[in-house]
């Protein structure tokens, strides 16, 4: 066993090691202590000289075993140079050192090294001092250390004490113990040369500021063309790839499921790579809703009291009675229809809120809860896509609602070109309560004539230009209602339905039947509401020639691209 001076001290073989041997082994420096270790080498191997052998003069452990602590000496012989040690002699003062271990060791320590002396009593005769390695290897091995390495230690220790406690001057005072003590490793500081060498600029500017183009045999560079990939091999099925796209966005709509004809299967998969489903009415800038603190609700329990719901809309006449526009439909228990009176109106529908005291099971709960039918989309052939249900739809049944960006009249007019182009259009006014309020507006308006063109007030002359606030646009983003066909003679009408009573440009447009529907057929609306009746004398040139193909046909869809909404 013996002493490695490569590992860390605090270990406790070693201090058990040296406590066995004796009690007078000098205590070692923290940094100086050593582990025991088991390498089959039976002397420790050659180190730097500066590092160990001056540092650590051999200590000859086993000398404590005849009482002799010739540390000095021994240190001194065991720098002696072999060549010098007769090899006789050695093996002399092996068999010695091996009979004093074996009559004084009580333990299994034994001398690696043992210094003679012609004076010493366990020494030979020869007067030079000999390093006699027994043939028996030695056991423990430990290191006094020498005056220089302590006093190494102990100025490194000052000087990085010092160092840490002035860190200001960290870098002069450093330098200034480095050179007084030049011996001393400093550890590198954040200021070292090691992190921010002074000269690198210069370095750099001596290298050049290009790297060297590196010079290539291309005539020696194989081209190697190897097996082709999984797209080479076999290339994608873009059709499949679009059907899969376009059924993972029909899933995504809400309710029941949306299904499409086969026969359109592959115009419709191409047209849903560009268009995205939504489920809500994305709120395009400009757009702001009247805050939910302004709404009023009822204060009906349960549900609500048809006679004094103050949701409800109330007659214009002066009998002051409730309009009530839904009934329980006669053959579905639960299913709440239009009553046949309302689908002849010109109102709108007030449901009940989140405002409200009424539970969610309330009548008045119906466009909120969401569709109920289930709808497919089917090419028509001369009207691009149309839409139709696999049920059977009861008169006044709810369907869905009109879905789209909402966007600022103004952006409205902007997006109407583009629509008029390409000969189709998706734009629905939401004006359906304008000129409603046109006698307060008059008065509040007096107040604001300053006389100078306010600029903030370019989006409200659109808006009395076009005759609305905000726009639902349904061509690039929209529900499957967008599908739906204009007929001079529809099977649906399109009808506002509100929720808050304080706003009232923002609300839905809600598609109910008009009669019952059956199973698919497609379903259709009025694009132009009030013109019923009306054969139009002239159609204008610009206008989209409407092909519904019904009797009462008035001949195109609306004057001007822009579907006038519910009014
Ligand atoms: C809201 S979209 C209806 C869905 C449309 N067919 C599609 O494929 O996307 C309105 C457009 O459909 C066409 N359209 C709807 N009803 C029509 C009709 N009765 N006659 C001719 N074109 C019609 C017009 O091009 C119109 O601009």
């Amino acid at each position: 066993m013996f002493i490695d001076l490569t590992l860390d001290s605090d270990s406790d073989e070693l201090s058990k090691t040296a406590s066995t041997t004796s009690t007078k082994t000098p205590s070692l420096p923290h940094s100086l202590a050593h582990r025991a270790l088991n390498v089959p080498h039976s002397v420790p191997q050659k180190r730097k000289k500066s590092d160990t052998e001056d540092a650590f003069p051999a200590l000859v452990v086993s000398s404590f075993v005849n009482g002799s602590k010739h540390r000095e000496h021994d240190r001194r012989v065991a720098s002696q140079p072999e060549p010098s040690r007769p090899s006789s002699r050695r093996s002399n003062a092996s068999q010695e050192a091996q009979s004093q271990n074996r009559r004084h060791t009580p333990h299994a320590l034994v001398p690696a090294l043992r210094a003679t002396r012609s004076n010493t009593p366990t020494s030979s005769s020869a007067s030079t001092p000999e390093v006699i390695i027994p043939s028996n290897p030695p056991d423990v091995l430990i290191y006094t250390p020498s005056h220089r390495l302590k006093r190494e230690a102990s100025s490194f220790n000052s000087g990085h004490a010092a160092a840490a406690a002035a860190t200001s001057s960290r870098s002069s005072r450093s330098s200034s113990l480095a050179s007084s003590n030049p011996t001393t490793t400093q550890p590198p500081t954040a200021l070292s040369q090691r992190y921010y060498p002074t000269d690198a600029y210069e370095k750099r500017a001596v290298k050049g500021a290009y790297p060297k183009a590196k010079r290539v045999q291309r005539s020696a560079t194989p081209l190697v063309i190897g097996t082709p990939g999984p797209l080479l091999i076999r290339p994608p099925n873009i059709r499949q790839q679009t059907r899969k796209t376009m059924k993972r966005k029909l899933r995504g709509i809400k309710g029941p499921a949306v299904t499409y004809d086969a026969a359109a299967e592959r115009r419709l998969a191409d047209f849903i790579l560009n268009f995205e489903f939504v489920n809500t009415n994305p709120l395009r800038k400009g757009v702001v809703p009247v805050a939910e603190e302004f709404n009023a609700g009822c204060t009906c329990e349960g549900v609500c009291d048809e006679t004094t719901c103050l949701c409800l809309s109330k007659e214009e006449d002066e009998s002051n009675t409730n309009i009530v526009p839904y009934r329980a439909a006669a053959d579905v228990a639960g299913l709440m229809v239009l009553k046949p009176e309302f689908l002849t109106r010109k109102a709108m529908i007030y449901e009940c809120s989140d405002r409200c005291s009424c539970d969610q099971t309330c009548w008045n709960r119906v466009v909120q809860n969401g569709r109920t039918v289930r709808l497919q989309i089917f090419h028509t052939g001369d009207r691009g896509f149309g839409l139709r249900s696999p049920d059977r739809i009861r008169p006044g049944q709810f369907i869905d609602c009109y879905q789209g960006e909402v966007i600022t009249a103004a952006a409205a007019t902007l997006r109407e070109a583009d629509h008029t182009a390409r000969g189709t259009s998706y734009l629905f006014s939401l004006d359906f309560l304008n000129g409603q309020y046109e006698e307060f507006e008059d008065e509040s308006n007096d107040d604001d004539d300053d006389g100078y063109h306010d600029e903030d007030n370019d989006d409200e002359d659109d808006e009395a230009e076009s005759g609305c606030k905000y726009v639902i646009d349904g061509r690039n983003f929209g529900g499957v209602t967008r599908f739906i066909n204009h007929s001079c003679n529809p099977n649906c009408r399109m009808i506002p339905v509100s929720r808050n009573h304080a706003d009232r440009d923002l609300y839905d447009l809600a598609f109910f039947a008009l009669r019952e529907i059956p199973p698919f057929t497609e379903l259709t609306f009025d694009y132009n509401p009030g013109s019923e009746g009306v054969r139009d004398s002239k159609i204008e040139p610009t206008a989209v020639r409407c092909l519904c193909g019904e009797a009462n046909c008035r001949g195109q869809l609306w004057p001007n691209q822009r579907k006038k909404g519910t009014r």
